[in-house]
């Protein structure tokens, strides 16, 4: 039988056409204002200068307005620090997003945890993380929440089941790991020092793959059936997981490129919607 496919592109068209409504909804009540996310790239590293810039459009696409701030690469922690201070303190912008990496002089974790909790709508704070890892409210970060929101859209039942995250990084598989055991599914999260990776992926019933090498989880290591969840992103369009050959074997799997990708940036936006309602509305 072949696989469904969690289509990430298509649900993130139609999210925009909701967002479209919402935003104009929020125009109306607050006589013209639009949410705005400001977006801070660091650097000139052109891959993240397209993710960004990719952002600014899908504002702009439900209506949003984004506020671009550029920064050389030789920015220190300080003078970013003082960006997303004045950022925070500004009632205009409704979420910030700081594109990471930013360059190796860069305190990357202080200026995460600089954003205001209620403009992380990218969801890369520790606060944000330790309140959404006790179930408490707060914006999911983009990527795993992407994932849980394309999961539930699709119907995919995770309680009980054995989750296997491939990859502990901060703004992927650690806040997915945790957003799956909020969902009852029993978690097992694999990185460079586990021993048998394979085995373990083999006992899968969701995988998702979150460690950044392109095709490094082996179509031959999953089960028959498994949900398969391929969050990776190189060039050439494959992801971190062979998934040519898993179009039979998996039960549904999402596709690379139009599936986790648009997820992301929806659920930036989505969120960033959502902060806006919070003070516009
Ligand atoms: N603070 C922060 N938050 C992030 O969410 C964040 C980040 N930093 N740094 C880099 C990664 C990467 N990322 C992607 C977003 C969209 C696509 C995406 O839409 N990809 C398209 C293909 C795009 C193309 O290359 O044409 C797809 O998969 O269909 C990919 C990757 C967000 N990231």
């Amino acid at each position: 039988m072949s696989a469904q496919v969690l289509d990430g592109k298509s649900l993130a068209a139609q999210t925009e056409s909701e967002l479209l409504a919402r935003v104009e909804k929020l125009k109306q009540k607050s006589g013209g204002k639009t949410p705005i996310l400001a977006t801070i790239l660091v650097g000139d590293d052109p891959a993240s200068a397209t993710y960004v810039k990719m952002k600014g459009n899908a504002c702009r696409r439900v209506g949003m307005d984004s506020l671009a701030v550029e920064m050389p690469s030789s920015t220190t922690t300080e003078e970013l620090l003082a960006k997303i201070d004045e950022l925070n303190s500004n009632p205009d912008v409704h979420g910030i997003l700081l594109q990471h990496p930013v360059p190796p002089q860069v305190d990357e974790r202080a200026c995460f945890d600089a954003i205001a909790l209620e403009k992380d709508v990218d969801g890369v704070t520790c606060l944000g993380f330790g309140r959404m890892a006790m179930g408490e409210d707060a914006y999911g970060c983009a990527t795993p929440q992407g994932i849980m929101r394309m999961l539930d859209h699709y119907g995919v039942e995770i309680e009980g089941k054995h989750a296997v995250v491939v990859g502990r990084s901060p703004i992927l598989g650690k806040p997915m790991a945790m957003m799956l055991l909020q969902k009852n599914a029993t978690v097992t999260i694999c990185h460079s020092r586990t021993r048998d990776l394979p085995a373990l992926v083999a006992q899968a019933d969701i995988l998702v793959g979150a460690v950044g090498k392109p095709e490094f989880i082996k179509a031959d290591w999953v089960k028959e059936g498994a949900v398969v969840v391929d969050a990776g992103y190189h060039p050439g369009g494959v992801g971190d997981i062979e998934l040519s050959a898993l179009t039979e074997k998996a039960s549904a799997y999402t596709p690379v490129p139009g599936g986790v990708g648009p997820m992301t940036i929806n659920t930036l936006i989505y969120q960033s919607v959502e902060s806006g309602e919070k003070s516009l509305g």
